[in-house]
C-alpha cells in the first residue's frame, strides 16, 4: 500500500511531511541565571501562548491557527520531540516554549527538544568545521529550557529521524554540526544507530570546573581523576526564592531539612570529563574503595545527591552526574577490569533522565581513567544496555551504539 507524498507515492511508514504554514518566535534562549531568578516568568508565558488557542469554554483549540508537525523518539527510555527546523536558521521554538511542550503533564513530555538544522554556511564556522562538508545541523533544549551543547541519545534520535523523514536507505552516516562540533551518526539496518562521539576531553578548564588534575593517572597527569568532591553543607544553606514565599509551616520543615542535610557533608570521589557537555562520573566515596566501587546505585536517594552535584560551585556550567556500580561476573574477578557498569544519571538541566549518550561514554572513559572499566563496555543505564567503545589506539575517539524509535508523531498548534 502507498501514501501520497508531494504528489509522490510513498511506501508505507514512511513518515509524514512537515507542513509549517508559520514560524514561531525566533529563538530566545533563556540564560540559566534568568530562569534561576524568576522560575514562574516562564509559566506566564507559556500560560500566555496557550490562550491564543483556547476556546470560550476554555478548550485548547487549532482550528484556524498553523500547526508543526512534531516526532517523539526515544533511545532507551531517554525521549525527545524532533522538529524540522531546516527552514528557519534558530529554533522555531523558544526555551519557554520548550520547557512547556517538554512538560509530561501539560505538554507532549520529553527531556528535551530536538531541532533538525540546515548545514551551517562555511563563514558561520571556524577552525577545522570550516573544511567539513555537513548534512544537517542540531540544536537542541533541555526540558528546563536552557540549551547543551550536544546529547547523545539525542543525535541517534535525529540521525533515525532524518533517515525516516527523507526516506534514505541504510546504512547510512551523516555529519551532523552540533555546537560541539562534528559528530558523525551512522543508521544501521538492525535499527541501531552508531555514533562516533569524537575525542573525550578530560583537561579541567576543558570540561570546565575548578577542580585541579590530580596526576592520579600517569598516562594522563592533566586529568581530573578521582579528585575529592564536598557535596552537601553551606551550599545548601541558602534557600530559593520560592522556598522564601512558601508557607510558614513548609519554611521550617525546610529549614530542619536543611540543616540536617548541611551537617551531613559528604565527600566523593569524581572523574570529570567533557564530551562536548560536561560530566561528573563517581563510583562512590573514598574510603570505601574497591574496584567495583561500593556505591549502592540501586538503593541511593537520587533525588537529594543530583541537585547538589548538578549545581555545585566547582562547575561553573553546571554537570550532568553519574553514579556508577562495576559489574563483575564472579567475587574472584574483583581485581580485574570489568566489561560492565551499572549507572544512573542526574542530567544538567533534566534531572533523573533513563539515559544519557553523552553520559554513558564519559563512564567508559572516567572508568578507564580510574583503572576498573575496559575500553569496551557494555554500559547499563536504566533505559537498557549501551555499547561504548574508547578507541585508545586507533583515534582517541569514542564510539556508542544503541537504539533509537519513533513512538508517535503529531502537531503542535502554534
Ligand atoms: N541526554 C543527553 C544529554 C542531554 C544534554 C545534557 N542534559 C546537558 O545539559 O549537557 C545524552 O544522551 O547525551
Amino acid at each position: 500500500m502507498t501514501t501520497r507524498r508531494n504528489g509522490k507515492a510513498n511506501k508505507r511508514g514512511a513518515l509524514t511531511p512537515f507542513r509549517v504554514t508559520a514560524s514561531s518566535s525566533v529563538s530566545n534562549t533563556m540564560t540559566r541565571d534568568a530562569m534561576r531568578r524568576n522560575p514562574r516568568s516562564v509559566q506566564v508565558r507559556v500560560n500566555d501562548a496557550l490562550q491564543d488557542v483556547t476556546t470560550e469554554e476554555g478548550y485548547p483549540d487549532s482550528r484556524g491557527s498553523s500547526q508543526v508537525y512534531f516526532y517523539k523518539y526515544q533511545g532507551l527510555g531517554n525521549d525527545f520531540i524532533m522538529v524540522d527546523n531546516r527552514h528557519c536558521p534558530d529554533p522555531i521554538f523558544s526555551s519557554e516554549e520548550a520547557v512547556a511542550l517538554c512538560d509530561r503533564r501539560f505538554g507532549i513530555g520529553g527531556d528535551g527538544i530536538i531541532f533538525l538544522m540546515s548545514p551551517p554556511s562555511a563563514e558561520d564556522l571556524s577552525g577545522d568545521d570550516k573544511k567539513t562538508d555537513f548534512d544537517y545541523g542540531m540544536r537542541m533544549y533541555n526540558s528546563d529550557g536552557t540549551e547543551p551543547e550536544m546529547c547523545g541519545n539525542g543525535i541517534r534520535c535525529l540521525a533515525r529521524f532524518v533517515a525516516e523523514l527523507e526516506e534514505h536507505s541504510v546504512p547510512r552516516s551523516y555529519k551532523f554540526h552540533t555546537l560541539a562540533g562534528l559528530i558523525i551518526p551512522e543508521v544501521n539496518p538492525n535499527g541501531l544507530v552508531s555514533v562516533d562521539m569524537g575525542e573525550p576531553r578530560i583537561e579541567p578548564q576543558e570540561v570546565p570546573t575548578t577542580l585541579k588534575a590530580t596526576g592520579e593517572n600517569e598516562e594522563y597527569p592533566n586529568a581530573v581523576v578521582l579528585q575529592e568532591l564536598v557535596v552537601g553543607g553551606e551550599m545548601e544553606a541558602v534557600p530559593s526564592a520560592e522556598e522564601m514565599f512558601a508557607p510558614y509551616e513548609e519554611r521550617m520543615e525546610n529549614q530542619i531539612k536543611r540543616k540536617t542535610q548541611g551537617e551531613l557533608k559528604e565527600r566523593w570521589l569524581v572523574t570529570c570529563v567533557s564530551m562536548g557537555n560536561p560530566h561528573a562520573v563517581t563510583f562512590g566515596r573514598p574510603g570505601e574503595e574497591t574496584l567495583g566501587g561500593t556505591l549502592d546505585v540501586d538503593n541511593m536517594d537520587l533525588d537529594y545527591y543530583g541537585p547538589l552535584f548538578e549545581k555545585h560551585e566547582v562547575f561553573p556550567e553546571k554537570i550532568n552526574t553519574h553514579f556508577c556500580k562495576a559489574i563483575y561476573d564472579n567475587p574472584e574477578s574483583l581485581d580485574d577490569l570489568t566489561d560492565a557498569v551499572k549507572v544512573l544519571h542526574w542530567e544538567r538541566g533534566a534531572g533523573k533522565t533513563l539515559a544519557c549518550g553523552t553520559g554513558a561514554c564519559s563512564v567508559v572513559v572516567a572508568g578507564v581513567l580510574e583503572g576498573r572499566l575496559k575500553e569496551k563496555c557494555l554500559v547499563y543505564v536504566p533505559g537498557g544496555p549501551l555499547q561504548i567503545e574508547w578507541r585508545r589506539a586507533k583515534d582517541n575517539h569514542v564510539i556508542m551504539t544503541g537504539p533509537a524509535q519513533l513512538v508517535y508523531k503529531g502537531l503542535i498548534p502554534v
